[in-house]
C-alpha cells in the first residue's frame, strides 16, 4: 500500500498542499479529483520523488520511501514527454531498457502492450505521425512497459474517445487486479464514477473527502431526501431541522440537520395527504465533488 501522511508543500510563500493524507491500496483504482490548480500534479510528483515535500511522508508498505525502498513506478506525467520522431516500438523498448529490462523482455512487453492497446499496426511509425488519441495510448504503454509495482497517471483518459477509454481502462484494471495500486487524476467525473474503486477529492491543497465510491455516496447521500406529495410541498420549508434544496410544486428535495429524522418528515407529509414518493437521494460524484470543493 502507498500511504501519504500529512504532506505539505509550498512554492515560495504559496502553500499549495496542506496535510494531504490518503492511501492508495493495492488492487484498487483510486481516482484523484480536484479543480485546476488544486494540487493533484504536485501531490503525484511528490509520490514519485520528483519533488520533495516540505512536511509529511510517503510510505510504501509501511516504510518511508527512500531511494532504496522506492518501488518501481509507472508514471504518466501531465506534460507527456516522449520523442515525436522516434518509432513507437523502439521508443517503448528503449524505455523498458532504461528501467532495467533486458532487451528480449523489453521487446516482448512492448509487443504485448501495443497489441493490447490496438496499436500493433503503428509499431514502426514515428510517434508524431499518430493521432493525438493514439499518442496518448503510447504514453500509457510507456508508463506500463516495465511492469511497474505502482501506477501514477496524470489525466490518462483526457483526449481519448469512448472506445479508447474502454481499451485503456481494461489494461489498467488488469494491472489493478494483479495487485498494483493505481492512482489517476481526472476531471471527467462521470468516468471516474464508473471506473474507480476509491476516490480522493482535493480542494485548495486539502483533501476534502476520501473513501470508497460507495462510502462517499452514502456519506453525502444520507442527508438528502426527495419527497413527492399530491399538492404543494412548500410547507416542508417550515419543518425544524430541514433545509429545502429544491422545491418544484409537489416535489421537494431536502437535507436534514445532524440528528434530523427523515421519518418525522414522512409522518408530517402523510398527515397532510397522499405521499407519492419518499426516498434518499443518491448523489452523483459530480454533486459530491461540488459539495466537497
Ligand atoms: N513549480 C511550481 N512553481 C510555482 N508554483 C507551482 C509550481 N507547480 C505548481 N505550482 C502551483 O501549485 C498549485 C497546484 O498546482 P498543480 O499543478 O499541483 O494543480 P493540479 O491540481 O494538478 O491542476 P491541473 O488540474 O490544472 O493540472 C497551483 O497554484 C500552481 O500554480
Amino acid at each position: 500500500m502507498l500511504t501519504l501522511t500529512a504532506i505539505s508543500r509550498s512554492f515560495g510563500d504559496h502553500r499549495v498542499l496542506h496535510d494531504v493524507t490518503f492511501d492508495v491500496r493495492p488492487g484498487r483504482m483510486t481516482g484523484f479529483l480536484g479543480a485546476n490548480g488544486s494540487g493533484k500534479t504536485t501531490t503525484m510528483r511528490i509520490v514519485l520523488g520528483v519533488l520533495a515535500p516540505h512536511g509529511g511522508e510517503v510510505a510504501w508498505n509501511g516504510r518511508p520511501l527512500t531511494a532504496g525502498t522506492r518501488p518501481s513506478f509507472g508514471y504518466m506525467p501531465e506534460e507527456r514527454g516522449l520523442y515525436p520522431k522516434m518509432a513507437v516500438a523502439d521508443q517503448l523498448s528503449w524505455l523498458g531498457r532504461l528501467h532495467g529490462l533486458d532487451r528480449p523482455t523489453a521487446r516482448a512487453n512492448t509487443e504485448r502492450l501495443l497489441d493490447r492497446l490496438d496499436l500493433a499496426e503503428r509499431a514502426g511509425d514515428q510517434l508524431e505521425a499518430l493521432s493525438l488519441g493514439n499518442q496518448q495510448r503510447v504514453q500509457i504503454a510507456a508508463a506500463l512497459v516495465h511492469d511497474p509495482e505502482v501506477l501514477v497517471l496524470d489525466e490518462p483518459f483526457s483526449g481519448l474517445d469512448p472506445i479508447a477509454v474502454e481499451v485503456v481502462l481494461g489494461v489498467l484494471r488488469e494491472r489493478a487486479a494483479a495487485g498494483v495500486p493505481v492512482l489517476f487524476s481526472s476531471h471527467q467525473l462521470a468516468l471516474v464514477e464508473q471506473l474507480c474503486d476509491d476516490v480522493v477529492i482535493i480542494s485548495g491543497g486539502r483533501v476534502t473527502a476520501s473513501g470508497t465510491r460507495e462510502e462517499l455516496r452514502e456519506r453525502y447521500g444520507a442527508k438528502r431526501h426527495e419527497l413527492v406529495v399530491s399538492s404543494d410541498a412548500g410547507w416542508v420549508r417550515d419543518l425544524p431541522g430541514v433545509r429545502v434544496v429544491e422545491l418544484d410544486g409537489p416535489r421537494a428535495v431536502f437535507e436534514l440537520d445532524a440528528g434530523g429524522d427523515d421519518q418525522a418528515v414522512l409522518r408530517a407529509a402523510l398527515e397532510r395527504g397522499a405521499v407519492r414518493a419518499f426516498s434518499p437521494v443518491v448523489p452523483t460524484l459530480d454533486e459530491i465533488f461540488k459539495e466537497a470543493m
